[in-house]
C-alpha cells in the first residue's frame, strides 16, 4: 500500500504546484498591476422596489400618489410632456396623484380588467387648478376642456383621462388618440369599426361599474362620482 501512496503523493503535489506557477507568473509583456487595474468589476446591484403602501387607514379625500399602492397600472403622463394640446410641458415631472376614494376605485378596476388580460394606462389624472385655466386659454369649450371658473373633476383629484393596453402593453385601438377634440371621440359616434366601438364599450362598463362617468365628447375621460363635491385644489406634487 505505502508504495502506491508515495508516488500518488509526488504527482499531486507537482501537479499543484505547476498550477500555482501559471497563476503567479504573468505571461511575457504582461503587467501585473495593469492586470489588476483593468478588472474592475461592475456589479450592477437593482435597487429593492419599496413595499406597497395599504389603503385601509387612509382617509377618502386624502390626496395619495397611485404609484405607492399598486404596480399594475401603466403611465403616459401626457402633461408632462410636450405631446399634449398644449404644446407645452405643464408638470415637472410624471406622477398619478388623486383622492383616495379614487385610487381605491381605478384599484378594483384595474383588478377586474387584468383577468381578462387589460390594464389601465393613465394620461392624466388630479390636475392644478392654474392648468386648468392654461388649458382653457387654449380651447375654451367646455365640451373639452372644463371652465376653470367652476373647476374640473380633475381639479378636485376625481377624473382620470385613460385608455386600456394588452397583456404586452400595446394600446387598444379606440379610434382616435387622446385629446382628439372632434366628434370621432364621442361616445355616441357609432361609425368606427366594431372592434374599436367594443373596446371603447369594455372600458366605459367596467370604469361605470366601479363608480366612474364618462363625458359624452371624450372616450377617455372618467369622473368618479361621489367625487362632484370634492374641493377644486391647486397643489403641485414633489418630484424627486
Ligand atoms: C383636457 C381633457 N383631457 C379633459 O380632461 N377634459 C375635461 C372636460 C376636463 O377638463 O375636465
Ligand atoms: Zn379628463
Amino acid at each position: 500500500m505505502k508504495k502506491i501512496i508515495i508516488p500518488l503523493f509526488i504527482v499531486l503535489f507537482a501537479a499543484c504546484k505547476e498550477k500555482h506557477d501559471k497563476q503567479e507568473s504573468p505571461p511575457d509583456g504582461f503587467n501585473d498591476s495593469v492586470a489588476i487595474k483593468d478588472t474592475v468589476v461592475k456589479t450592477e446591484v437593482e435597487e429593492p422596489e419599496p413595499e406597497l403602501l395599504s389603503l385601509d387607514d387612509v382617509a377618502d379625500t386624502a390626496f395619495v400618489r397611485l404609484r405607492d399602492y399598486s404596480r399594475d397600472f401603466v403611465y403616459d403622463m401626457k402633461y408632462a410632456t410636450e405631446d399634449n394640446f398644449l404644446k407645452t410641458k405643464v408638470y415637472d415631472c410624471a406622477e398619478c396623484y388623486v383622492r383616495a376614494k379614487t385610487a381605491r376605485a381605478l384599484i378594483a378596476a384595474n383588478t377586474e380588467l387584468m383577468v381578462k388580460g387589460y390594464r389601465i394606462k393613465f394620461f392624466d389624472c388630479y390636475r392644478p387648478h392654474d392648468v386648468q385655466k392654461k388649458m382653457w386659454k387654449i380651447v375654451p369649450n367646455p365640451q373639452y376642456v372644463a371652465n376653470p371658473a367652476k373647476g374640473s373633476i380633475h381639479n378636485k383629484g376625481g377624473a382620470v383621462d385613460i385608455t386600456l393596453v394588452d397583456k404586452e402593453g400595446k394600446e387598444l385601438d379606440m379610434g382616435t388618440g387622446f385629446d382628439f377634440f372632434g366628434k370621432e371621440a364621442h361616445h355616441d359616434y357609432t361609425k368606427h369599426p366594431k372592434k374599436i366601438l367594443e373596446n371603447r364599450k369594455l372600458l366605459k362598463e367596467t370604469m361605470e361599474k366601479h363608480g366612474f362617468w364618462g363625458i359624452r365628447t371624450e372616450w377617455w375621460h372618467y369622473n368618479l362620482t361621489s367625487a362632484s363635491n370634492s374641493k377644486v385644489t391647486n397643489f403641485r406634487w414633489d418630484c424627486e
